[in-house]
């Protein structure tokens, strides 16, 4: 049997603020910063160790991991970024405030927009400022791949390949990983591992912050996955996160 650990990365300012995300950069706020250490914690208590960890190229992903390695007295381990672990592109709804957005399109659209599998969002131009084509970080990536929004099946494709390309064969050799990324990336790699249902999918929302760890067979095939967490306060998170968009009094 194989192991790997799933981490999405702690509260954002983005997160904070209620406002679409995607491939913006937000930082980590405090209770973010907090939220990874003691997500460290928890793995260095249930006795957790890796040999090598993932990120994407957006900070909140690689800032959450520098604090669990911290936490863990892993800083020396390698890491590899990669942009195809970025949150799921929101395309023109980056930046925009989720409970604005419901005001203006009903609470409907934006569960459409945010948990459907095949819907994209609105997509930006390509003279919008947003586009990642400008950011340098970006400069490898060919520019056809490079999106300008991204249904969850968009971000199921990319996240699906680089899993059987880069993660699987480590996994085979018995390297202990772990993945610091994001809620949609994590939902995308979950839908691309289990098949699950669009109705399950539609009701699945990842904490932040908390460690998911997946039991996988020699096929690197899922046994089953589970949260290194306190069950309520995984719930408890996971509902905060589907209830972005409502307001709360
Ligand atoms: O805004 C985003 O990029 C994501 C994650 O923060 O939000 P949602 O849960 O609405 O898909």
């Amino acid at each position: 049997m194989y192991q790997i650990v799933l981490l999405r990365h702690g509260e954002s300012e983005y997160n904070r603020q209620n406002l679409f995300t995607g491939w913006s950069d937000p930082d980590l706020t405090e209770k973010g910063v907090e939220e990874a250490r003691a997500a460290g914690r928890t793995l260095k208590e249930a006795g957790y160790t890796f040999d090598l960890a993932f990120a994407s190229v957006l900070k909140r992903s690689i800032k959450t991991l520098n604090y669990v390695l911290e936490e863990l007295d892993l800083l020396w381990i390698p890491v590899q970024k990669s942009w195809k672990l970025n949150e799921r592109h929101y395309g023109a709804l980056q930046g925009l405030s989720k409970i604005e957005t419901a005001a203006k399109y009903g609470d409907e659209q934006l569960q459409i927009w945010r948990r459907s599998l095949s819907v994209r969002p609105p997509l930006l131009t390509a003279d919008d400022s947003r586009y990642a084509r400008n950011d340098r970080r970006y400069a490898e990536v060919r520019p056809g791949d490079i999106p300008l929004g991204e249904s969850l099946e968009d971000t199921v494709h990319r996240v699906g390949e680089f899993w059987n390309q880069r993660i699987v064969p480590l996994v085979m050799k018995k390297e202990r990983v772990l993945i610091s990324a994001h809620g949609n990336t994590l939902r995308a790699l979950i839908k691309y591992m289990e098949d699950i249902d669009e109705t399950a999918l539609l009701h699945l929302n990842i904490p932040t912050g908390i460690p998911l760890v997946y039991e996988l067979d020699d096929e690197v095939k899922p046994i089953r996955r589970f949260y290194l967490g306190e069950p309520e306060k995984v719930e408890e998170k996971a509902r905060e996160v589907a209830n972005q968009g409502k307001v709360t009094e």
